[in-house]
């Protein structure tokens, strides 16, 4: 397998941390990292700087997801997750971090991995209006009509 398919510019605004990582082949996400120390009280936000900017391709997003060992161990989280990096954007990307815990604060040091990046292609889609839509064997159907576990 390669270990890469594709070039991303990258500008380090902040050249004495990292460029992104994939930490082992096959990996999806690349770690982003935090410029700045910080402590996040439960249930505070903060927009936190990685001192990145990046040029997408054309047709290409990057999606900012939570890290599931933070999640795990300190209840921190991304409230728009996943954050969504457009092609057109230059600026600094920065991670809309949260801690869901209820008592316990997250402390987080500059150079620590906050948030991961996974970049995917997608698709730009026309929006077609028309009045009815094809029928389909859900139909309606959704938030949570198909029941869980074993029971209908
Ligand atoms: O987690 C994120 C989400 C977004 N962005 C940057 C890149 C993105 O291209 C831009 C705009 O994001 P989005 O479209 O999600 O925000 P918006 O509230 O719709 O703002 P805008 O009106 O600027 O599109 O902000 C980040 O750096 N991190
Ligand atoms: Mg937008």
């Amino acid at each position: 397998m390669p270990d890469h398919d594709l070039d991303i510019a990258v500008v380090r605004l902040d050249p004495d941390l990292p460029l992104p990582s994939y930490a082992h082949p096959g990996d999806a996400g690349a770690d982003l990292h935090t410029t700045v120390d910080l402590t996040l009280a439960p249930g505070e936000r903060a927009l936190v700087p990685t001192g990145l900017s990046i040029a997408l391709p054309d047709g290409y997003v990057a999606l900012v997801h939570p890290r599931s060992g933070l999640a795990a161990r300190h209840g921190l989280s991304i409230v728009n997750t996943p954050g969504t990096v457009d092609a057109g954007y230059r600026g600094e990307i920065k991670v809309m971090l949260i801690n869901h815990d209820p008592a316990e604060a997250v402390d987080l040091k500059r150079g620590d991995r906050i948030a991961q990046l996974v970049v995917q292609r997608f698709e730009r889609a026309r929006f077609v209006e028309v009045g009815v839509l094809p029928e389909s064997v859900r139909g309606a159907g959704g938030y949570g009509s198909t029941g869980t576990g074993s029971r209908p």
